[in-house]
């Protein structure tokens, strides 16, 4: 007999749906769809951004076979013999990873790969090497990919610009420096053996936990499985149905600070929740390590005050990637941030100083 052993990944019980959401299909807000082929599009980018920090991108431009191409050599690594996956492992930060995510025991039931994607780098990587018969055809794949969708993501980081009065390349020049900071990432999420067991007893299973992207922008297609979720404001996660069509974007941390909050890091989470297997691919546009971030004055009104401090993408990484997953991660760069001190029966609000 076979003993499946349990995945030592966290279980979850969904909590019960607040009112004015899911029960309700008439509060039901759906996903913004930007068409990248229409003209005037930039009004609804920049209210996605706003109030969701999310939205899909049809018409995106990227040729379908050079998604199809990525994602067939995707699943080929992923279903090679774990030693050999192993030989592209553990992320250093770049390379082979399953179930923990980051430094500091985060889990997840996952597998993946950290790219570099710097066009020359995959050179390096020893993950080339185990796509043994035709290695160089890997990196030309995984270049192809990250040049078109680099090329769709600067263009919506210009639209975004142009339609808040800023200098177009404000934010996409950031991506195309050439000591750009992004990253490149593809995840797999194996179908889960007691999948079926857990949801009878109202459990799910999570894949990848709640967090938001630190960069500026991630852009994300994942193959026909459902799981990722973002969390509405109203506090509900709501279900993304996948599109293998369309792109899916989410505001990151970046860009909510140099948006002085106006655009919004949405949190987000992938659950396994079938027995299907899910694969992502997500391009995380970062600035270079020494850019500074910080409120842009081009955008601030008079009188409006900044809410973050300034500080260098470097230092926010290094932060960052000490954090949990599910860690506020941008409260340490709030300025005026007011701390509540609970004293039985007294409340003291300080004000902590910058
Ligand atoms: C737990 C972690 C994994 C992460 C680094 C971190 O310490 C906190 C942020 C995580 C995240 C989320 C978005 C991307 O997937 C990622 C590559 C990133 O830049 O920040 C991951 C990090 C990771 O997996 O190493
Ligand atoms: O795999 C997914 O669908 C999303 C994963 C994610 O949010 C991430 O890797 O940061
Ligand atoms: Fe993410």
């Amino acid at each position: 007999m076979v003993a499946i052993s349990e995945p030592q990944v966290e279980l979850f019980f969904p909590k019960p749906c607040k009112q004015n959401s899911k029960n309700n299909p008439l509060f039901m807000p759906t996903i913004p769809i930007i068409d990248l082929s229409k003209p005037d599009l930039k009004h609804l980018l920049v209210k996605a951004c706003q109030e969701f920090g999310f939205f899909k991108v049809i018409n995106h431009g990227v040729p379908i076979k050079c998604i199809n191409k990525l994602e067939s050599e995707a699943i080929k690594f992923f279903n090679s013999p774990l030693s050999a996956k192993q030989k592209a492992g553990p992320p250093d930060p770049f390379g082979y990873g399953n179930k923990s995510i980051g430094q500091n025991g985060d889990m997840g039931w996952v597998e993946y790969l950290l790219l570099n994607p710097k066009l020359e780098s995959h050179y390096k990587n020893p993950t080339i090497s185990i796509l043994e018969d035709k290695p160089e055809k890997f990196k030309y794949t995984v270049d192809d990919y990250v040049t078109s969708v680099k090329k769709m993501t600067c263009a919506i980081l210009e639209l975004l610009a142009d339609e808040l009065n800023l200098p177009q390349n404000v934010f996409s020049n950031m991506l195309r420096d050439e000591q750009s900071d992004s990253v490149f990432r593809v995840n797999y999420y194996p179908p889960c053996p007691l999948f079926q067991e857990h949801e009878m007893k109202g459990k799910k299973l999570i894949g990848f936990g709640e967090h938001t992207d630190p960069q500026i922008i991630s852009v994300l297609r994942s193959n026909n499985t459902s799981g990722l979720e973002i969390l509405l404001k109203d506090g509900n996660w709501m279900s993304v149905p996948p599109d293998t069509n369309s792109f899916f974007v989410n505001v990151g941390d970046s860009l909510q600070v140099m948006t002085n909050g106006r655009f919004k890091s949405v949190k987000h989470r992938v659950v396994a929740n079938s027995l299907k297997s899910r694969l992502s691919m997500i391009y995380f546009g970062g600035p270079p390590l020494c850019q500074k971030i910080a409120p842009l004055h081009l955008l601030m009104k008079r009188d409006e005050a900044s809410l973050y401090k300034e500080f260098t993408w470097y230092e926010y990484k290094k932060s960052a990637f000490n954090s949990r997953l599910s860690d506020n991660r941008l409260c340490r760069f709030e300025k005026n941030r007011n701390v509540l001190i609970k004293v039985p029966s007294l409340k003291v609000e300080l004000e902590t100083s910058n």
